[in-house]
């Protein structure tokens, strides 16, 4: 037997080509049973600059690249791309292989030549542009193992979009961590960060021999190797790596994630990052790691919307085995609420909608005898609502007494005699409700949360660990629920969040409901989903604002960023819907036939209202344009465009996307800032900043965003 290494570069080749799979599987097969090797047809290239490189055939057309390494009893195949004959054969003359001499890490080095696009002028360090590496020397970069013609040229430039295209041929780790260096990060931290083995800080013994597999394994086993390089690990592995689609992220992290994937921590832990930042694929890898740590523990892996929930468990079939999924609970917040009252035998009553809810509270205000006239400030179907929801749910009170004496923290001051007056028309309101024989999801999360806190208990309604996915989104009720459904305790509660992508809920802090995360979590800044064009843009809608998260501390954008490289943003502005129609078709038909090798659910329209997504279908659908709805609980529907709202497109990505209906008018509505009061319309435009902020980061590639009239307020100017 032989061990099988892959890397991120071969799982991409495959990517695009995918009827390059099946010959690939009998390579791989023949290669790790290391047994009759001669159809492959292993051939090393002439003029080879590393000894161990081939070429070994995988269909007439096409070759893959590899290295043999290691001993006859303990043999390594390094698997690094698959070309068309020609390209294959000049890619392996130029390929070696080495650890990094400053920090050991695996890497495979293709063509030392940086590119020639690069109008680099060596003057320019005297300009009053400041170069992005300021304050570190070319001698500082290759200590920490940047390759040294990288380091000599990066130090001079000033520009990020040049840094990154610097770095296109270098190893990943090193193209990050000169990314991070110009993102302010310390040249302490990025040696540490990308110098330590899989189990730690970097050690001092460097491997070089990989002749001797123990050497070998060493190298390929440090954090930043394996952001580019996977050992397969026996046939499952090797089957769930090759099944349906090779996604990067189920297999290569970077080392932050890695590390919050695996550390174990002495409590609760929260990851907050932007969107794109991998916050979900570290819960879906912890959720994995922790169940296989212990084969014992029940985990829950819980989100927000049933729909994102969904997505989770799918994309959760990917990672691990049935023996270890089957210990994960996946489940979106009110459903794991609604399953804990059935179990009790709770009766399964109908939800009221949100909608229904405020025509509800208005009517409780009307049925209330003897409010008086100054009550208007919190009378209110929207006040009461979160006044509801917030205090008397989220802090569990139970009489009016209760209420009196509770002091609402973060609510706007009432006093005694209100307090009064308002509990009356919850008294109310709670009669109106189960007249109609109905509750709300938080009156259940309420419920759930006694039972769970019961002894006697059935053992299912108890977890070893919590993994929370866009922790921003619950309510208190949410978040009792869960510190019930685990004990206090070692990895107990590990939450993500991102403060700007709050579409529901409130503004909270975790720890009022017994989840301290004060002092442990970590942000995550490196964007895996869009272009630094993209991201820049999207990261422009909420400058000036300040974000607050679930530990009360300030959420920042700044030093968000991405290696991906992509067309600038494009902004249209319209003078009729027609006109802005006719651009949405024209330009949703054009990425249809440029990228015919994509699907059309590849592309997305987003947009704020139900209706104006409705109205898109049929338009797109009558210009003769594949296009379908997705639908609030369904899935991603690849035989058409698909047309979404921002609040549906959460959670999604796309390779295209346009924002639709971005006007004045429409983004925050007019009509409903017109009827709130100056509260509310500050959290109704804080809400409709996060959910274009939402809708500006899904797309991979391309983002445009279109408008009639005069442009929304939210949008950055320019
Ligand atoms: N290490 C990785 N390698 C390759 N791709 C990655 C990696 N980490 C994340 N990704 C990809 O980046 C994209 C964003 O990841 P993910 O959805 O986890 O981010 P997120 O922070 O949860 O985003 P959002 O907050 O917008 O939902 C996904 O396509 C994911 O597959």
């Amino acid at each position: 037997m032989a061990t099988v290494v892959f890397a991120k570069e071969f799982q991409k080749n495959l990517n695009v080509d995918g009827s390059l799979k099946p010959r690939a599987w009998d390579l791989l097969t023949k290669l790790s049973t290391d047994q009759d090797l001669t159809g492959l047809d292993l051939k090393m290239p002439k003029g080879a600059r590393d000894s161990r490189v081939r070429t070994a055939r995988v269909t007439d057309n096409h070759r893959a690249v590899l290295f043999a390494a290691g001993t006859a009893d303990d043999k390594y195949y390094v698997l690094v791309a698959i070309r068309p004959h020609d390209d294959a054969y000049e890619f392996a003359a130029k390929a070696t292989m080495r650890a990094n001499p400053a920090n050991g890490v695996f890497e495979v080095l293709h063509d030392q030549e940086l590119p020639e696009l690069l109008t680099f002028e060596e003057s320019r360090v005297s300009t009053p542009d400041r170069p992005l590496l300021v304050p570190y020397r070319a001698e500082e970069l290759e200590a920490i193992g940047i390759l040294p013609e990288l380091a000599r040229r990066a130090v001079l430039l000033t520009d990020e979009g040049e840094l990154t295209d610097l770095c296109i041929a270098a190893p990943e780790w090193q193209a990050t961590a000169l990314l991070d260096l110009a993102c302010d990060v310390s040249l302490d931290v990025v040696k540490e960060q990308y110098g330590r083995d899989s189990s730690g800080p970097g050690t001092s013994v460097i491997p070089a021999d990989f002749d001797d597999p123990t050497q070998l394994r060493e190298s390929l086993s440090r954090s930043a190797s394996r952001m580019e390089f996977v050992v397969v690990e026996g046939d499952e592995h090797l089957r769930r790596m090759l099944d349906g689609d090779f996604m990067a992220w189920r297999t290569f992290l970077h080392p932050d994630q890695r590390q919050l994937v695996e550390r174990p921590r002495k409590g609760s832990f929260r990851v907050t990052g932007g969107a794109g930042t991998g916050k979900t694929v570290v819960a879906m890898h912890r959720a994995v790691v922790l169940a296989t740590r212990n084969p014992e523990a029940r985990i829950l892996l819980t989100t927000y919307t049933k729909n994102l929930a969904n997505q989770l468990k799918s994309d959760l079939r990917g990672l691990a085995e049935q023996s270890v999924l089957q210990r994960i609970d996946v489940s979106g917040v009110d459903q794991l609420a609604r399953t804990i009252v059935a179990r009790a035998g709770g009766a399964r009553t109908r939800i009221m909608q949100d909608q229904d809810q405020l025509r509800l509270w208005h009517r409780a205000v009307e049925d209330t005898p003897d409010l008086a006239a100054g009550d208007d400030g919190w009378c209110t179907p929207h006040f009461l609502k979160a006044e509801y929801e917030q205090v008397i749910l989220g802090m569990e009170i139970r009489s009016a007494n209760a209420y009196l004496d509770e002091k609402r923290r973060g609510r706007p001051r009432l006093t005694r005699v209100q307090k009064t007056r308002l509990w009356r028309v919850v008294e109310k309101f709670r009669e109106l409700l189960s007249g109609q024989e109905k509750t709300t999801y938080l009156d259940i999360a309420v419920q759930a949360v006694g039972i769970a806190r019961s002894s006697g208990l059935p053992v299912l309604n108890r977890y070893d660990h919590v993994i929370v996915d866009e922790g921003q989104d619950l309510a208190a009720a949410h978040w009792r629920l869960l510190r019930a459904v685990v004990p206090a305790g070692l990895d107990d509660l590990f939450i993500c969040e991102d403060a700007h992508q709050r579409l529901y809920g409130d503004r909270l802090v975790i720890s009022r409901y017994g989840i301290e995360t004060r002092g442990r979590s970590q942000r995550l800044t490196l964007n895996y989903r869009t272009t630094r064009q993209v991201l820049g843009y999207a990261t422009r809608l909420l400058a000036g604002v300040d974000y607050i998260d679930l530990a009360d501390e300030d959420d920042s954008t700044e030093f968000y960023r991405s290696l991906l490289v992509g067309p600038e943003p494009i902004t249209h502005a319209s003078q009729t819907w027609q006109e802005e129609k006719n651009f949405i078709v024209e330009t949703v038909r054009r990425w249809l036939d440029e990228h015919q090798n994509q699907s059309p659910g590849a592309f997305a329209v987003l947009v704020h209202q139900v209706d104006l997504r409705d109205k898109l279908v049929r338009e797109l659908r009558s210009a003769g344009v594949p296009a379908a709805v997705l639908e609030p609980d369904g899935t991603v529907e690849a035989s058409g465009v698909q047309v979404a709202t921002m609040h549906r497109a959460k959670g999604t990505e796309f390779a295209r996307c346009v924002v639709a209906g971005v006007s004045e008018d429409m983004l925050p509505p007019r009509w409903r800032l017109a009827e709130v009061d100056e509260e509310q319309r500050e959290e109704i435009i804080a809400r409709d900043r996060n959910l274009l902020y939402v809708a500006c980061t899904r797309p991979r590639d391309q983002l445009v965003i279109t408008w009639t009239g005069r442009r929304s307020m939210l949008l950055p100017p320019g």
